[in-house]
């Protein structure tokens, strides 16, 4: 399977924050959602993707090209959205794809008159009247106009309302449609990621936990409920992390098949949400 995105030992450090020896990669034709708590690292490691942060150390490729020698070529494939007005605020649209257009060989007016249509933005507006969720439409509208076969977003459902979220999300599982496009995304909202999400990447404090298909996440992780009495340092060493109460224990844990060995029905396996097991990771790693 043919990586689109492969980082190797990134690390890049800021006064009192890095993310370290990131390893991602990023799969051709699929869409890998990308979570973690604020600031965990998520910003950090797109923007070195985007060549807009450098790394101090570690290797960045897109379509197996490095950033030194081909920018322009791997710009070129990439629709990025962020979170943020990337446009001149007193500019409209209609100015601003007049500016962005003649920079992509692929630009597609066509297309982008379709998104304008199909998202309601006004043409004639200045961006700074834009409200957050029209900002955001009008970057998606840019960035999916060019024929991008790689489509980098980060957190692009924050600030769009629930109606608008599910559309956006149709919308990209339509784009995947032709199997050569990939997608790579940040998000909070892990509900977003059951939907269209393939793979999953998971980073925290800097350090990528797990890199896995959405099947493998749901085959590995799940939360255990049980008697306090069954925990001891053996048993423990089965969980990511352990949350006690009077009532009992829950936990999660990453080998459901060692859990089972370990309690049998002596306790109840339930199934972990993306948002549980990003919950029990913070809780700190047990058996690390
Ligand atoms: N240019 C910078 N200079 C110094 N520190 C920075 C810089 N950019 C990011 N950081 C720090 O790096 C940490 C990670 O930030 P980052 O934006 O990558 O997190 P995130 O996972 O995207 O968070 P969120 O979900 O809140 O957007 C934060 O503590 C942030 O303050």
């Amino acid at each position: 399977m043919e990586n689109v995105v492969e980082l190797k030992n990134v690390t890049k450090r800021f006064k009192g924050f890095s993310v370290n020896h990131i390893n991602l990669q990023v799969k051709r034709g699929f869409v890998t959602g990308f979570i973690g708590a604020n600031g965990a690292g998520k910003s950090t490691t797109i923007k070195t993707m985007m060549n807009l942060l450098r790394p101090d150390a570690g290797e960045v490729k897109l379509f197996g090209l490095d950033y030194k020698t081909h920018e322009k070529e791997i710009k070129q494939r990439i629709g990025f959205v962020y979170d943020g007005n990337i446009f001149f605020e007193g500019l409209n649209l209609k100015d601003i794809k007049r500016i962005v257009a003649p920079a992509y060989k692929r630009w597609d007016d066509t297309i982008f008159y379709q998104y304008v249509e199909q998202f309601e933005l006004p043409l004639n507006k200045a961006i700074k009247t834009f409200s957050k969720g029209m900002q955001m439409k009008a970057s998606l509208a840019i960035a999916l106009s060019h024929h991008a076969e790689l489509i980098i977003m980060d957190e692009p459902t924050a600030g769009l309302d629930p109606i608008f979220r599910r559309e956006l999300l149709d919308l990209l599982q339509e784009l995947m449609v032709d199997g050569n496009r990939t997608i790579f995304f940040s998000t909070h909202i892990t509900t977003d990621l059951d939907r269209i999400a393939d793979y999953i990447a998971f980073i925290q404090k800097g350090e990528l936990v797990f890199n896995q298909s959405i099947h493998d996440v749901a085959e590995n992780y799940a939360l255990v409920k049980g008697e306090l009495n069954l925990l001891d340092r053996d048993t423990e060493k089965a969980f990511v992390h352990v949350h006690r109460a009077s009532t009992g224990f829950e936990a999660l844990t990453d080998n459901i098949k060692a859990a089972k060995n370990i309690f049998g029905d002596t306790v109840i396996i339930e199934r972990a949400s993306l948002e549980d097991i990003m919950y029990y990771f913070k809780g700190g790693i047990h058996h690390a």
